[in-house]
């Protein structure tokens, strides 16, 4: 028990070359989140000066390393690092059932041991839902201070259900809400570019609850069903379709978080929720 203070102070040594970090969350799984974070790591790194880190701490079913192009490196250029428990598997199909405490110590193995170095962004991939990983990442980095989530869903009630024990997860924890990301929002047509719903927004979708929650909507992202080839074959889905709804949504998502060098970063300048 003494040793997680301890942890907790290494860790925080270790963390001050890291400038901002990032938790990305959602209550579903299968909602994208993953995916989002790989294009938000991919677009911030596009500015060659922004050092960027991505760590996956879905330890059950990391899937970064496919989306990423990296089975079995470590690094994807110059200033884009990641880092997945993925990496130590002897195959991709291996499964990984290990217990809570063995994956609090793989999380502070990878926050206290792994050498970081100068890092803008470290942007925290993880499970769905509230468990180990999260109360773990948290408490680990609690020292360090964490910028706070974003947190996404789609955007039909069973997802939106789940995002509000999300937030509520971060109320107790004192984790800062960045905001929320509406994914698989509509579907535009390639042809006619007509946009249908595909999955109904039935209680008015992430933008109501964000109003009623008084929380940042970061952004909706379309359903592309090229995100997934691209992600299939590793690649940055923002470099294959630059000018499809999806890459643009991510763009405006990426863009408007505070670049200001001086300030306390915040995805939208005072709006940090806690
Ligand atoms: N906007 C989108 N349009 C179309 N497909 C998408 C979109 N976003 C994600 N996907 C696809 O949805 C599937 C689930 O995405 P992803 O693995 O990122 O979800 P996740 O929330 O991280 O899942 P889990 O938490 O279970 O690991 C993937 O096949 C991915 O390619």
């Amino acid at each position: 028990m003494e040793e997680v203070p301890h942890a907790i102070e290494e860790i925080k040594e270790k963390m001050k070359t890291v400038k901002h970090k990032i938790l990305v969350l959602s209550g579903k799984g299968g909602v994208g989140k993953s995916t989002f974070s790989a294009h938000l790591a991919h677009g911030l790194a596009e500015d060659e000066n922004t050092q960027v880190a991505l760590l996956d701490i879905d330890i059950c079913g990391p899937s970064i390393p496919k989306i990423m192009g990296l089975e079995g490196e470590q690094f994807l250029e110059d200033n884009l690092g990641v880092m997945s428990v993925g990496f130590l598997l002897s195959s991709p199909d291996d499964a990984v059932i290990w217990r809570g405490p063995k994956k609090n110590g793989m999380i502070k193995q990878f926050l206290r041991d792994v050498d970081w170095g100068e890092v803008d962004y470290l942007i925290v991939d993880t499970p769905p839902g509230t468990s180990d990983e999260h109360l773990s990442v948290v408490q680990y980095l609690a020292a360090a201070r964490i910028d706070g989530a974003v947190i996404i869903t789609t955007p039909q009630e069973v997802s939106l259900q789940d995002v509000r024990k999300e937030i509520s997860f971060c109320r107790k924890v004192r984790l800062p809400v960045l905001g929320v990301v509406e994914n698989m929002s509509g579907f535009v047509c390639p042809n006619c570019k007509k946009e249908s719903q595909i999955f109904p927004p039935t209680t008015g979708g992430a933008e109501v609850m964000c109003q009623d929650l008084q929380i940042p909507l970061l952004g909706r992202v379309p359903l592309d069903p090229h995100i997934g080839k691209s992600c299939d074959k590793g690649q940055s889905f923002m470099i294959d379709a630059p000018d499809s709804p999806a890459t643009l949504a991510y763009r405006s998502i990426i863009q408007s978080k505070c670049v200001c060098e001086s300030c306390e970063f915040t995805w939208r300048r005072g709006q940090k929720v806690i």
